[in-house]
């Protein structure tokens, strides 16, 4: 089992990734794919007139303020347009993909974070009326059903709240949770760089390998948005996901070069 993550940063070969998956599939590869849409959602909200806005936690983490409007908005672009793109793709490549989001039959289970802490002039401050939350648990019966009725399920970040209500995840650490909870040999997270780089933004800096002793000395490399997938990939390896690779998004056959090793290996 392979769980694949990709981001929704600018730059994805959506096409590239697709035939991927669809090559993969028809060797009898079981696959779960997971995915962003970070750019889409920005796009929109600019569009919409409500522009996104970044907050930094008190522990260094970026993330995105989800106000009851943004959530709606991130739902448009994430689970509506994203999804929606992805699963027609696979389907017009004769993949029997199935787009949901974490909420649909509470796939993905969180707790709500309606009250956050952020730190912005070098002040700590305190924002309501947010509807981001973490994965809690993940409905591997509802998965493994799909899976292996032949689907291919691919998964929007949001999650249900014990109230029921949808919530904004990390798609990065919702991709670890998924791969831990079905035993998943390998996550792999594909963005729009070709893995965690020494000296962002010199791809030449790429970091190829490492261990997973030594991942917490690697987190100070990675900034903004680069530190979750960090997270998500030390939380995977704690849960028992064999290895995690941060690969490019943006090449031909992206999940099979990942797969022989390009990119950053972390076991
Ligand atoms: N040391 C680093 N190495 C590589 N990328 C880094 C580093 N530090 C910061 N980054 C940034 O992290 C980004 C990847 O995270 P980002 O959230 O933008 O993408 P994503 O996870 O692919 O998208 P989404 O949030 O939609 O799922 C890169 O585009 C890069 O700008």
């Amino acid at each position: 089992m392979i769980v694949v993550k990709v981001g929704g940063g600018a730059g994805i070969a959506y096409d590239a990734l697709c035939a991927d998956l669809a090559t993969l599939t028809r060797a009898g590869q079981r696959l779960v794919l997971v995915h962003g849409g970070s750019h889409e959602t920005n796009t929109l909200a600019e569009r919409l007139g409500h522009p996104p806005r970044f907050v930094t936690s008190p522990s260094g983490y970026t993330s995105r303020y989800t106000d009851r409007a943004t959530l709606e908005l991130f739902l448009m672009a994430t689970a509506g347009k994203v999804n929606k793109v992805i699963v027609e793709r696979l389907q017009h490549l004769g993949v029997n993909a199935i787009g949901l989001s974490g909420l649909d039959g509470r796939l993905l289970e969180g707790q709500r974070k309606a009250v956050i802490r952020i730190v912005e002039d070098g002040k700590q401050k305190v924002l309501r009326d947010d509807w981001t939350g973490t994965v809690e648990k993940v409905n591997t019966h509802l998965l493994t059903l799909l899976l292996n009725a032949g689907f291919l399920p691919v998964i929007a970040p949001i999650a249900a709240s014990d109230a029921g209500e949808a919530l904004n995840v990390d798609g990065d650490r919702a991709a670890a949770a998924i791969a831990a909870a079905l035993g998943a040999n390998t996550l792999i997270l594909l963005t729009n760089v070709p893995g965690l780089l020494r000296a962002f933004p010199d791809e030449s800096t790429l970091v190829r390998h490492i261990p997973r002793a030594d991942i917490e000395e690697y987190l100070p490399l990675a900034q903004g948005r680069m530190k979750k997938k960090i997270l998500g990939a030390s939380e995977a390896l704690a849960q028992g996901v064999g290895r995690v690779i941060l690969g490019d998004a943006r090449v031909a056959e992206p999940i099979t070069r990942a797969l022989a090793g390009e990119g950053t290996v972390i076991v």
